[in-house]
């Protein structure tokens, strides 16, 4: 799939953005701070993910702006469409969101409309960092091609939120443990169905990764990425076709079973929200051992691997956001990186124009100065 327009006017520092970016190759060239991350991050909001810079609501509207409108057209093999995505001081909280002219109650129901995968600096921790990162990158990865799924991810987490409070609340002896049997039957069912697809997921993911990470290392290396449940053993998780039944049953019972601990600790210590993704390079984790270079490459193979899978999914490839990454690696991975999304429409974030894209291939070149293109240059 591939944007074919794109209007941004008072988000953050954006300031009457109209563009038709190129089929393939977009890049945002500009000084520091001038609006190049914002105008991928408006993109971003389109795909119906929350910001990946966690930009508070009451940011997102220019400081001397009043309403902020993201307009944004995108075609993939069936047809047009359209979004836009539009806020208004002072009522912050609400968010108008309309796909195809029609308003959808929230921006994540723009899920699965136009996907994205995005590399930013921060990304290339993502074997390395916390675990929470990792959680967020297969939910996202998974709630792109299964509807339902990001729904019952924050329906999770909210309950998660309250059992943890009432965990507190029977310490102080304000409520009673038989209190908890409600939320775990409901946090059961959806930590079933959580960590199924998330298993699932992982096996795909490891399996481009392996393939990807040959490459990358010249054959001597292979990643290996697995799933780490506090809940099932990997058996389990293998031999199961669905959540509800035994996986559910399994669930309760880890829940039930560890009231205790959970009391002394004061929140809940087994569940999908304290699961992990473990990759290792040759048989080492490489969470503990891998050098900065390794965990680069495992990074970059997890973000494309994802954007293999979202083709397999939905027989179309996602767009892909560079913000501020090339900058980041090697001339070899640069390249590794520009020669697997050939295929992609890419918006990619610099700050000179020393980036290694094929000089042949055809593309445009924006220039941002204080949240405005000043020039349009095609190449
Ligand atoms: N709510 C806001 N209102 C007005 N300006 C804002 C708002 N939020 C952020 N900005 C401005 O946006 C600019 C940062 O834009 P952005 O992060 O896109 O920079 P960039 O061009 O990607 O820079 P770099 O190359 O350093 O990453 C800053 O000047 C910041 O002050």
């Amino acid at each position: 799939m591939f944007i074919t327009e794109l209007s941004v006017n008072g988000f953050k520092n954006l300031k009457g953005i109209s563009i038709k970016p190129h089929e393939k190759i977009n890049i945002f060239c500009g000084r520091n701070a001038q609006g190049k991350t914002n105008l991928i991050e408006a993109i971003w909001l389109c795909s119906g993910a929350r910001s990946f810079r966690s930009t508070k609501d009451r940011r997102m509207i220019g400081d001397d702006e009043q309403v902020m409108n993201i307009g944004l057209r995108f075609k993939n093999s069936f047809r047009e469409q359209e979004i836009a995505f539009a806020m208004a001081k002072p009522n912050i909280k609400e968010k108008n969101v309309t796909l195809n002219g029609v308003k959808l109650k929230a921006p994540s129901k723009l899920f699965g409309g136009l996907n994205c995968v995005i590399f930013t600096p921060e990304d290339l921790e993502l074997s390395k960092g916390s675990p929470d990162n990792r959680r967020q990158f297969i939910d996202l990865s998974v709630a792109q091609i299964k509807n339902s799924y990001s729904a019952v991810t924050y329906k999770y987490e909210a309950l998660i939120e309250r059992r943890n409070l009432l965990l507190k609340n029977i310490n102080y002896g304000k409520a009673g443990k038989d209190e908890l049997e409600m939320w775990d039957v409901q946090l059961a069912q959806m930590g079933a169905f959580i960590s199924l697809h998330r298993y699932n997921y992982t096996k795909k993911l490891s399996a481009y990764a392996q393939m990807l990470y040959e490459e990358i290392s010249g054959g001597s290396e292979k990643l290996d990425i697995s799933y780490y449940s506090t809940v099932y053993d990997s058996e389990m998780l293998d031999k199961a076709t669905e959540y509800t039944g035994e996986l559910k049953d399994r669930y309760f019972e880890v829940l039930k079973n560890n009231i205790s601990d959970d009391l002394r600790a004061g929140f809940t210590q087994k569940g999908v929200h304290r699961d992990d993704l473990i990759c290792k390079i040759n048989g080492r984790p490489v969470r503990e051992d891998a050098s900065q270079g390794q965990h680069r490459s495992a990074a970059l193979i997890m973000k494309l691997s994802q954007a293999y899978i979202l083709n397999d999914e939905i027989d179309d490839f996602p767009v892909i956001l560079l913000d501020d990454v090339l900058s980041e690696l090697d001339p070899s991975r640069q390249r590794f990186v520009i020669s697997k999304i050939h295929d992609m429409q890419v918006f990619i974030t610099c700050c000179d124009m020393n980036i290694p894209f094929d000089e042949s291939s055809h593309g445009k070149i924006f220039n941002i100065e204080k949240g405005q293109i000043i020039k349009r240059q095609t190449e």
